[in-house]
């Protein structure tokens, strides 16, 4: 990580023969090396610590002096596996979560390379490098969704590009976990390249068991936050994997996970925690970081351990704690001070020597970005008009004899096939003869193909939306009625991406999302709480009978959950690894 402070000034520093900018004087500092709350004085130059101790230090007219007596100081807060993208952007979710005290975050790139490619997504890193606090990066090595070019897309010179990025630190969650269980030899050999270059290796072992963890581990993953189990946290443990814990907004799975802490009394020094993309609604009421600290701690870990699970563990796990993670001579100064060790507010947030935020407000400005610079295709190439098609939105099914295999919903994102007699009418399933079923079709942007499926136990009275907003980005349309479904594609198409319900003919809520497909351009986080807040209400009026709609929808198109998914190649029966129904081609006369 650069830094602007010279080693030999903060030696001048220290020794008190060249003055500070920042002083920060007589708070209870938290020392995460040694594990101790010390009474001492911190001097900061330039973006840098200098001095830490109980001398007074040197100081002139230009130095800035903040009185902590009375207050705790921490390090910065570090957040290593987040996904910026839950309709808030970089920008957005940057502004909420910094004035929280999380200095650092550790960013994935799925939705950015996917849309941007290589140049695009370099330009963007670049051109972030403003933002204030650390933003960092870990690159995908494959989608979460196989698709036709997938394997060009995620080639080995692009990917190699960005690894050697200073803001890329390392391989981000190959959700398609098997996959390195069988020793792939593109992934085996990216994720060795980036160890040799000092990155790290994220994993995603959803499901994994202890057996089959140890090829995970021989293969070089570094670290999980897929546990859900305390068992599964121990697993991990065991056998190296740094083991991050998550309470997200999908899966709040702290109260479980600390119980290998409070009841197994293990160690926590390969500990460290995540919000695992959060939606914004949680970050709204639980905070971020601080919120894990926060539960933590009311769940009964010692502070202490809290506190190192979100700085130096996570410093240390990212391979970066001689750059931050700690309060110490050298390090970045990314400090917080917080009234109290019960709600981990912090009072003030410096990060890099600067005050970026004073009792939640933050204080210095944010870039404006033009997101769709970055994104040379349009958001869609076929004509409009093609989504006039109702039969598009129907589901084949020749034989009032056959059974249809649909996608019943066990969970927000669990489903598992349920084979079901359905009457055919004119080639297609008639699905009005049973109540709760919806026809779902995934669309190829570029209009080459499109999935299909029916759910089950996904919202009783949905006549129609439509979402870019899941993980294949294409547009995902939903509904009992095709009309309705027909006027939500279509005004998703209008607004180049985003989410749209629709009741009869009547649009009742528009979400745009045109960056992407995943995130608002503008950089309010405030509006983003409102959308989500009216879209989980909306689907709830509608039947949607689960907690967190975003993921429900994120991942309906993946590859890597159980049961049957609807994914670009078609209808996806994940652990047959088995296509029920392949993806149809679109008629290529309407492609732009
Ligand atoms: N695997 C994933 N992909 C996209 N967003 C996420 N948020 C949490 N996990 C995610």
């Amino acid at each position: 990580m650069k830094k602007t402070a010279k080693r030999t000034e903060l030696i001048e520093v220290a020794q008190g023969r060249r003055p500070a900018d920042l002083v920060i004087k007589g708070g209870t500092v938290i020392n995460v090396y040694s594990g101790e709350f010390l009474k001492q004085n911190i001097a900061v130059y330039k973006d840098c610590i200098a001095y830490v101790g109980e001398k007074d230090v040197e100081v002139d007219h230009h130095t800035k002096v903040i009185d902590a007596e009375g207050m705790y100081v921490s390090p910065g807060f570090i957040e290593p596996h987040a996904h910026p993208w839950v309709l808030y952007n970089p920008v957005s979710m940057t502004k909420k979560v910094l004035p929280l005290g999380t200095t650092t975050t550790v960013n994935d790139n799925l939705f950015f390379y996917l849309h941007m490619g290589p140049k695009g997504f370099k330009k963007m890193v670049n051109d972030l490098k403003v933002l204030p606090g650390n933003f960092l990066w870990l690159v995908r090595l494959v989608s979460q969704a196989d698709f036709p070019g997938e394997k060009e897309w995620f080639n080995q010179k692009d990917v190699q590009e960005l690894l050697e990025l200073d803001e890329v630190i390392g391989t981000a969650e190959v959700t398609r976990w098997p996959q390195i269980y069988q020793g792939d030899p593109f992934l085996i050999d990216t994720m060795e390249r980036a160890k040799k270059m000092g990155k790290v290796v994220d994993g995603h072992t959803a499901g994994c068991s202890y057996d089959k963890l140890n090829s995970i581990a021989a293969a070089g993953v570094s670290a999980c936050h897929e546990a859900i189990t305390a068992k599964e946290a121990l697993n991990r443990l065991r056998l190296g994997i740094w083991t991050t814990m998550r309470n997200s907004s999908l899966r709040p799975d702290l109260p479980e996970l600390v119980k290998i802490i409070i009841e197994g009394k293990v160690s926590t020094n390969r500990m460290t925690m995540t919000t695992d993309g959060p939606h914004p609604g949680f970050i709204e009421e639980e905070g971020f970081v601080d919120g894990l600290v926060r539960k933590a701690v009311e769940l009964g870990v010692p502070v202490m351990n809290a506190l190192q699970m979100v700085t130096i563990n996570a410093a240390f796990y990212l391979r970066l704690d001689d750059h931050i993670g700690g309060i110490a001579p050298g390090r970045l100064a990314d400090i917080l001070l917080l009234p109290n060790l019960k709600e981990f507010r912090p009072s003030a947030v410096i990060s890099k020597g600067e005050i970026v935020a004073k009792k939640g407000e933050l204080l210095v400005s944010m870039p404006e970005i033009h997101w769709n610079q970055y994104i040379k295709r349009e958001p869609f190439l076929f004509l409009k008009e093609m989504l006039n098609d109702l039969n598009l939105y129907r589901y084949p099914h020749s034989s009032s004899e056959k059974t249809v295999p649909v996608v019943y919903f066990t969970s927000n994102v669990i489903t598992k096939r349920k084979d079901m007699m359905l009457p055919s009418k004119d080639g297609f399933a008639h699905i009005a003869a049973h109540k709760g079923l919806l026809n779902a079709v995934l669309i190829d942007r570029k209009g080459k193909w499109i999935s299909k499926a029916i759910l089950e136990r996904f919202a009783l009275n949905l006549d129609g939306m439509a979402s870019t907003y899941n993980t294949t980005t294409e547009l995902l349309v939903i509904g009992k009625n095709p009309d309705s479904m027909a006027i939500a594609a279509k005004k998703v198409y209008e607004m180049g991406g985003g989410i749209v319900v629709v009741d009869g003919n009547e649009v009742i809520l528009e979400i745009p999302l045109p960056f992407t497909g995943m995130m608002a351009i503008d950089s309010s986080f405030e509006t983003v709480v409102e959308n989500h807040v009216k879209l989980q209400a909306a689907l709830q009026e509608r039947g949607f009978p689960f907690h967190d709609i975003l993921y429900t929808l994120l991942f309906l198109t993946c590859d890597f959950l159980p049961d049957l998914k609807l994914v670009p190649l078609g209808l996806y029966a994940v652990k047959e690894n088995q296509i029920l129904l392949p993806a149809q081609p679109l008629n290529e006369a309407i492609v732009k």
